[in-house]
């Protein structure tokens, strides 16, 4: 791990709110991945959300929900208040319930995404159903996002923000990419704002590709969809059987 990554495990192990941010491929899942590991080996009741059903897909391996199923929100149409009665009234909320009195630590990744009314009606909740003294009921909360477009609506503008996240870790180092010019241009793309520079660098890439054999090229697919075809029948054209070998790595987050 390095330092930023380090710096999240041990605040997260001294039991404080935690706010972590990062640009691609500066490890938040694999940071994410080894930290709710660590804790639920540990016996912690650690609940993983995620603003998306696709974003779950990172870390199937550790059951996450997305942040509307562990509250309850379903179609968020609810006020926090008639949702706390509908929690505690309606008997198809049981799980719901449970899950939320059971949880001492939350964490919530792509919370860049998560909106200051979700955000607020999630605090609500756990405040109402678990302790009324204490922000989000008393839970440890870890939020992880990066910090995007943020046009005022979103869940860093809530009151008790800086109140309740006094430590915010920023992952900067990037594992992905080791070239600066590349990473920049990255980084600038994601945010949809690419400067002259990188729109120079981008245009400079731009030549005649001598591929012969049409196998070896990088294809880019916009949908995970296409990209599965395209690997599923690239496997099919392998001679022989197919062979599936389990790998399994591990890291310790609190070493
Ligand atoms: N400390 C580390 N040492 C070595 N490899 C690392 C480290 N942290 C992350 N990586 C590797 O870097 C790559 C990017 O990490 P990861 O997918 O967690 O980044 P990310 O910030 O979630 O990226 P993105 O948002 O682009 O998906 C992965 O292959 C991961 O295994």
């Amino acid at each position: 791990m390095d330092t930023d990554q380090k710096l999240c495990c041990s605040l997260i192990k001294k039991e404080h709110y935690v706010g972590i941010f990062w640009q691609v491929g500066t490890g938040n899942t694999f940071t994410i991945k080894a930290i709710v590991e660590k804790l639920k080996k540990e016996g912690q009741n650690v609940s993983l959300n995620c603003y998306t059903g696709i974003a779950c897909l990172n870390y199937t391996r550790l059951k996450p929900l997305t942040l509307h199923t562990f509250a309850g929100l379903e179609d968020g149409r609810h006020s926090k208040e008639k949702l706390v009665y509908r929690l505690t009234t309606d008997e198809q909320f049981e799980k719901t319930l449970m899950c939320i009195h059971s949880t001492d630590i939350l964490i919530i990744d792509k919370v860049s995404m998560v909106s200051k009314r979700v955000f607020e009606t999630v605090e609500y909740v756990c405040k109402k159903l678990k302790d009324p003294s204490k922000l989000f009921g008393g839970m440890q909360v870890v939020l992880c996002g990066d910090f995007g477009d943020d046009n005022g609506d979103y869940c860093f503008h809530v009151d008790f923000f800086s109140k309740c996240f006094p430590h915010i870790v920023i992952l900067s180092q990037n594992h992905r990419q080791k070239e600066p010019m590349l990473i920049k241009a990255v980084n600038e793309l994601a945010h949809g704002e690419p400067s002259p520079e990188t729109n120079a660098f981008i245009e400079s890439l731009a030549r005649p590709l001598s591929v012969d054999d049409q196998t070896d090229i990088t294809r880019l697919y916009a949908r995970n969809f296409d990209a599965d075809i395209s690997n599923y029948r690239y496997l099919e054209s392998i001679p022989g059987p197919l062979c599936t070998f389990e790998a399994e790595d591990s890291i310790d987050a609190f070493e």
